[in-house]
């Protein structure tokens, strides 16, 4: 539709005025506008108010116009509004041309400006830029060409930068990499950027966030309250503190004796038990106890447990992809019955085994703890303990058994590495004394590997999704409010200005150079305000599991085994499932 000679002569009388070049190419193929009106113009400035009266008297005093003006950048506005200006004065033609100003007419002309006026605002949200997106799949395609999503946000970061936008099934998420980057985000605007959003994952977990948003998923205000408490408690119970060695070294020593029998002949997998062994450290924090290894509903609970990450990831993955999200739905349906008709009720069972014996004035762990607040504190309740316990193991177990298993695929692959962290053992606690956390302050090369395995195996590869709760600038762009963010934690923690040969693993280099800088960069739990909260008792878990197994055994894969350190990545980035062998120290 040809610009009315109306329409640009208010644009050239702001071209006139303004210090900005005046785009008439882009006018002209933006808006199909005469060829003859191209060529560029630079003026003086024009105040904004100035240019859009001028404008107004074309357009009649439309106070919808005005208000899209109010809302956009002002290059912006001037597009929109001489659009909209060929488009009312394209309207008026045609209504002359038809007898009569039937009213009907006058509506449809009404919602043909509604609908402009939708899709100037819809479209003029603006996002930082990135790859461009398919329609309805967005960047998906991409996404499986670079086989991860790590790859692909660390693929596109060379092109866009630090702060980049990808869609996937019509939603736009933000990438944030880089340390300055993320540190921008998380702490200098942790105020609104600290919040998570029941719009992440699934349905499932949208409808139980609404009443028991636990601690994970707890909104801002609400989850301030949970989480301090939470932390605070946890800590007086003995996270992270010499008080709760006895209890990770008495959960070693029962994880040896029932799944390690130092047979070279015997491999073992320990993608499954392990995460028992971490999901009873938490136990003994929450409920104060541990289950047996073959108590029945114990398993059903881990089985549950287990199952049900793997359901969440693929459901994520099917969330994005518009007309098949119907498959979801069964997956969705799956996962919330293991979640509402076996994790929650086990724990809700154990919650009410406590309460019968709760003692309001010697409260014995978190579970009482919870159970006073939700008689005594606005946003504790009953039902939402149980929710805080199940987050507790969700976020416990797998991530710290996930790094273990880590950790013994790379003594398994560096033989050389195993042995000096073996002989760092035998010099500084020996072969008969039981590891202590505080050992670690002396071990500088065994605590070295634990850092690197941490490092190299990124296990939250994006981290929890974080959501802004108002419009802000990172690295110069700016992100709307609203926004799902995921992290690209590799683009830290394989950062090549600061890890050289970033997927070697080379443990030695946390011994050399920059050490403070490298110890700063190696952040696997996240930063700010919602960092990891269990931080503490998984690197205790982490040295003592990873220490008293080096000090008592030697491993290895078994011959056969065709295992690379190549990751799976699902919710966490895992190792491929392997076996591996236990045999006597001295014996290999
Ligand atoms: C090696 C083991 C672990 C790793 C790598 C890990 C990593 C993470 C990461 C990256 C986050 C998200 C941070 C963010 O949103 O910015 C997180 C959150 C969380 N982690 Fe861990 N974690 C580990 C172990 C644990 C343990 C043992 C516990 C339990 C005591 C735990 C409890 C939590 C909780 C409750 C949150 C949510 C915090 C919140 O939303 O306020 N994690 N973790």
């Amino acid at each position: 539709m040809p610009a009315s000679s109306d329409t640009w002569k208010a644009a050239e009388e702001y071209a006139n005025f303004s210090s900005t070049k005046f785009n008439h190419k882009l006018c002209t193929k933006k808006f199909n506008m005469p060829l003859a009106m191209s060529g560029e113009l630079v003026a003086e400035p024009m105040s904004k108010l100035l240019f859009l009266d001028k404008l107004d008297s074309f357009l009649g005093k439309n106070a919808l116009l005005r208000s899209i003006s109010k809302s956009d950048s002002f290059d912006n506005c001037i597009y929109s509004l001489a659009h909209l200006t060929c488009r009312t004065q394209s309207i008026k033609q045609n209504m002359e041309l038809l007898e009569g100003k039937d009213a009907c007419m006058t509506l449809s002309a009404f919602a043909v400006l509604l609908l402009v006026i939708y899709y100037v605002r819809t479209h003029c949200k603006r996002y930082p830029s990135g790859p461009r997106a398919l329609p309805f799949i967005g960047n998906l395609h991409q996404i499986r060409r670079s086989k991860s999503i790590v790859n692909f946000c660390e693929q596109n970061r060379k092109i866009y930068g630090d702060v980049f936008t990808i869609e996937i099934g019509g939603t736009k998420r933000v990438v944030v990499s880089g340390y300055k980057a993320m540190h921008e985000l998380l702490i200098l605007h942790a105020d609104c950027t600290s919040t998570r959003s029941i719009k992440a994952f699934t349905k499932t977990i949208q409808e139980d966030s609404k009443v028991n948003p636990g601690l994970v998923w707890a909104p801002f205000p609400q989850w301030k309250n949970i989480r301090k408490f939470a932390f605070t408690e946890l800590k007086k119970e003995g996270m992270g503190k010499s008080i709760m060695e006895l209890q990770i070294l008495e959960e070693i020593d029962q994880y040896t004796s029932t799944f390690i029998q130092p047979n070279l002949s015997k491999p073992i997998n320990m993608h499954l038990t392990l995460p028992q062994a971490t999901c009873n450290i938490i136990s003994q924090l929450v409920f104060g106890r541990r289950f047996e290894y073959n108590d029945e509903e114990f398993n059903r609970m881990m089985r549950a447990l287990n199952e049900s990450m793997g359901l969440i990831s693929q459901a994520t993955t099917l969330r994005n992809i518009p007309f098949i999200s119907f498959l979801m739905k069964s997956v969705i349906m799956r996962e919330q019955h293991l979640k509402r008709d076996v994790m929650i009720p086990t724990i809700r069972k154990y919650i009410e085994e406590h309460k019968k014996s709760l003692d309001p004035a010697a409260p014995r762990d978190l579970i009482d703890k919870l159970l006073i607040a939700a008689n005594s504190q606005h946003g504790f309740s009953e039902s939402n303990a149980a929710f805080v316990s199940f987050h507790l193991y969700a976020a416990g177990s797998e991530t710290t058994a996930t790094t273990l298993r880590w950790a013994l695929l790379f003594m398994c692959k560096h033989p050389d590495i195993k042995r000096i962290v073996q002989l760092e053992i035998d010099e500084q606690i020996g072969l008969d004394h039981a590891a202590s956390y505080k050992d670690h302050l002396h071990m500088p090369y065994t605590d070295a590997v634990l850092m690197e395995t941490m490092r190299i195996s990124n296990v939250v590869a994006t981290s929890l999704p974080h959501y802004t709760s108002a419009d802000i600038f990172i690295d110069g762009k700016m992100i709307p409010a609203d926004t799902e963010i995921l992290l690209n934690m590799a683009s830290v923690l394989h950062d090549e200005t600061v890890f050289e040969d970033p997927t070697k693993f080379k443990p030695e280099r946390y011994l050399t150079g920059n050490i403070a800088l490298k110890k700063q960069r190696t952040i696997p739990f996240g930063i700010g305000k919602r960092a990891c909260l269990g931080e503490s008792l998984a690197k205790m878990e982490l040295f003592l599991f990873f220490v008293t197994l080096m000090q008592k055994y030697d491993v290895c894969l078994p011959p056969e085994s065709a295992v690379t350190t190549d990751p799976v990545t699902t919710l966490l980035n895992m190792p491929q499932s392997y076996d591996i062998l236990f045999s006597p120290r001295g014996y290999l």
